[in-house]
């Protein structure tokens, strides 16, 4: 037995909390936990948007039965098909036989593929309507934010905007469901780790969405994960237009490194000290071995600098640090400062590959790459400094 908690008088949250999963997708730490976030309007046709994964059902089902009590459903709006939202589908339309399923063009062919279903299917293209009775819900595509079928729905009467996965953040709801009920600042680094990393290489869509929804007013934003927003839609929005154009927010440095017995960490050390003595005070040191990508590829969205180290590992970079320039060559992350640095015993090759990633990133490099073979000594040591000046004089 829940609370119900409600947008409006007649549209429901019916969402729920999983603190159980350990990496979403498989793949990203869940420290925080992830809230599924799903919501129902209990109209003449009563309507859900999206659904939560399927692990969920049951608490989901008595949601919703709390809201609406034994009517039937009537359409089930897919705004993603991803499983973490259309996990329940299937389930859901045999529960309720006579339920729609509401999706566009490409959204039928993963309904037909992932459930076998053909009959149900309501079509819905950019810019249609859908008349409930007292509200009304359109339709708008937003491909690839971040998959081909995603699209957001809106309500005009009450200005929502059911907006997939766009403005959706990691972290369980934890009693607090609306932005003005619960410390914005605690989900703010879960919203830029959840868009870099699962959304980040969509930057292009991004900017095409925002500027196709900015004609809409909106006064409240219903994602599938995060909080609900009605008070901060302002300030998320802006931080969604400089992520998707790859601005940082700030002029601090990354300092990512990989190092096995310690020659390139001293290295990073050097840097990252001389940066402070030229009046960097955004400095974030990371062991990729130690912190997850997710969280280093999070602070890369925030800052514009960054300074990549790794000793050479069997003719190539450290396997963590290539893991790491792999993800960010594949997002295709634009506008950073870069400053590379590494060091080898016999025959150097990490820095060579630091510098293919430059080259292929494009981003402004402010210094000569420093390899050092051996321990650290005064040539290269001074190499540091100068690398880490070049990077602060940028960026003051
Ligand atoms: C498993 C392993 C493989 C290595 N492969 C190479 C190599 O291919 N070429 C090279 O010059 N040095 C190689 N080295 C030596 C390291 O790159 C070198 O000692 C470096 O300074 C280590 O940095 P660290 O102290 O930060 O771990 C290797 C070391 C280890 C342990």
């Amino acid at each position: 037995m829940f609370q119900e908690v409600k947008l409006t008088d007649h549209i429901y949250y019916v969402g729920v909390n999983d603190r159980r999963t350990a990496l979403f997708e498989n793949l990203w730490p869940l420290e925080r936990g992830v809230a599924y976030n799903s919501y129902i309007i209990d109209d003449e046709k009563v309507t859900l948007i999206d659904t939560v994964e399927i692990g969920y059902i049951d608490k989901f089902l008595s949601k919703i039965r709390a809201a609406i009590g034994d009517k039937p459903i009537d359409y089930l709006i897919i705004n993603h098909m991803e499983p973490d939202h259309a996990g329940s589908v299937k389930i859901l339309s045999e529960l309720y036989p006579d339920m729609k399923l509401v999706g566009n063009k490409k959204t039928r062919p993963m309904v037909e593929g992932f459930f076998g279903i053909t009959d149900k299917f309501k079509e819905v293209g950019e810019g249609d309507s859908l008349v409930l009775g007292h509200h009304q819900l359109q339709f708008f595509m937003v491909p690839m934010v971040h998959w081909p079928e995603t699209m957001v729905t809106y309500n005009p009467e009450h200005k929502i905007l059911f907006s997939a996965d766009a403005f959706g953040s990691f972290g369980t709801l934890d009693g607090g469901i609306f932005d003005d009920e619960l410390d914005i600042e605690y989900f703010i680094d879960e919203m830029r780790r959840y868009y870099s990393n699962i959304v980040g290489k969509y930057g292009n869509p991004v900017q095409k969405a925002l500027s196709k929804l900015s004609g809409l007013e909106i006064k409240t934003i219903a994602a599938t994960h995060g909080p609900i927003l009605r008070e901060n839609i302002e300030r998320i929005v802006t931080l969604y237009d400089k992520w998707s154009k790859y601005e940082a927010e700030e002029n601090g440095v990354v300092i990512a490194y990989a190092s096995m017995y310690g020659h390139t960490e001293e290295m990073a050390e050097v840097i990252a000290r001389e940066l402070a003595l030229n009046g960097v005070k955004q400095i974030r040191i990371y062991d990729v071995s130690k912190t997850h990508a997710s969280y280093i590829i999070s602070d890369i969205f925030k800052y514009k600098g960054v300074i990549l180290g790794s000793p050479t590992y069997s003719n190539e970079l450290h396997p963590n640090m290539e893991s790491l320039v792999n993800k960010l060559e594949n997002m295709g992350v634009k506008n950073h400062l870069l400053g590379t640095f590494g060091s080898f015993t016999w025959s150097g090759a990490a820095v060579k590959r630091l510098d293919t990633f430059a080259e292929k990133m494009g981003w402004e490099v402010v210094g000569e790459s420093v390899e050092e073979k051996h321990a650290l000594k005064d040539e290269k040591y001074n190499a540091c400094l100068n690398l880490a000046r070049g990077m602060a004089g940028k960026l003051s």
